[in-house]
């Protein structure tokens, strides 16, 4: 089989370590990337036990050239380049009276200008490649309605579905396609700081924030970080080569637009 290469940022746990392990079970080689090498490490070695080809990089994705070093690094390791997971995100719990300029810069800088960075570095990946390829983005049902407590969140993900739209059209002749997926609830160590932050706002034990939110879900559960994976393995294969600019809502119903 040929080999197809996939980079995934804020792969060492939570959601992206999901797609990193789900990328390499559908024969994948791919690049862990996370600011945390030791668990990016983790999951490159459970890959690499498995039998898959894999390699652990650390990346800050808020360093443009942080980002196009370690994609050339991870093109010239796994011998190609055609998809780019851009996973990595940060999730504080913003009041809107509490925002501050440093946790607007923070949030932004992570969350948007990692996925700039991560698209620029994988369309310079792929024309060394000579080829096409996919660009997948991290949103999130949040950036399809605001959410309470969650203002530079929020913003910062219908951010990154406009950056996904209008990169769609900017790159179509170039045989790149850009995605993104929205997940709900996640159960993973981000949605567990969330659900702490609201829960300690509001005066309440832990657990409270994640049953308001709960209310919201049609299929009546949260959802595992295997779930946003299945849809993020379909974005990345060639089952969804006639999709692009669509930001695809995973939150059990959540949010029907
Ligand atoms: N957990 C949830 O309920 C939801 C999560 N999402 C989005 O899914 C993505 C993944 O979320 P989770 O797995 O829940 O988060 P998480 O907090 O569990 O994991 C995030 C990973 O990103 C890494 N990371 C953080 N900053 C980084 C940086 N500057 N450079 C490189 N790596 C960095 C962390 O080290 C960590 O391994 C995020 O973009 C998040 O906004 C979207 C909707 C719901
Ligand atoms: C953290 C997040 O994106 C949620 C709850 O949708």
């Amino acid at each position: 089989m040929k080999n197809r290469v996939a980079f995934v940022t804020g792969a060492g746990q939570g959601i992206g370590a999901a797609i990193a392990l789900r990328l390499a079970k559908d024969g994948f080689s791919v690049a862990i990337a996370d600011f945390n090498l030791e668990t990016a490490q983790h999951v490159a070695d459970e890959i690499v036990t498995s039998g898959g080809k894999a390699i652990a990089l650390q990346v800050d994705v808020t360093q443009r050239d942080n980002v196009f070093h370690a994609v050339e690094e991870a093109r010239h390791a796994l011998g190609d380049f055609n998809v780019i997971v851009n996973n990595a995100g940060i999730a504080p719990s913003t009041p809107i009276t509490d925002i501050t300029e440093e946790i607007v810069d923070k949030v932004y800088n992570v969350n948007v200008k990692g996925v700039i960075w991560g698209m620029q570095a994988a369309i310079s990946a792929f024309s060394a490649e000579n080829h096409g390829g996919k660009i997948i983005n991290a949103c999130s049902q949040a950036g399809h309605v605001g959410n309470p407590e969650l203002a530079v969140y929020s913003s910062s993900k219908f951010a990154v579905r406009g950056l996904t739209q209008t990169a769609a059209k900017d790159l179509a002749s170039k045989g790149i396609t850009v995605n993104a997926f929205c997940p709900g609830i996640v159960k993973t160590p981000m949605w567990e700081s969330i659900d702490r932050q609201i829960s300690q706002a509001a005066g309440k034990p832990a657990g409270f924030g994640t049953q308001e939110f709960a209310k919201r879900i049609t299929l009546g559960r949260l959802s595992e970080p295997e779930d946003v994976a299945a849809c993020v393995a379909f974005l990345a294969g060639p089952d969804s080569d006639y999709m692009t600019g669509q930001s695809l809502l995973i939150d059990g119903g959540m949010v029907f637009n």
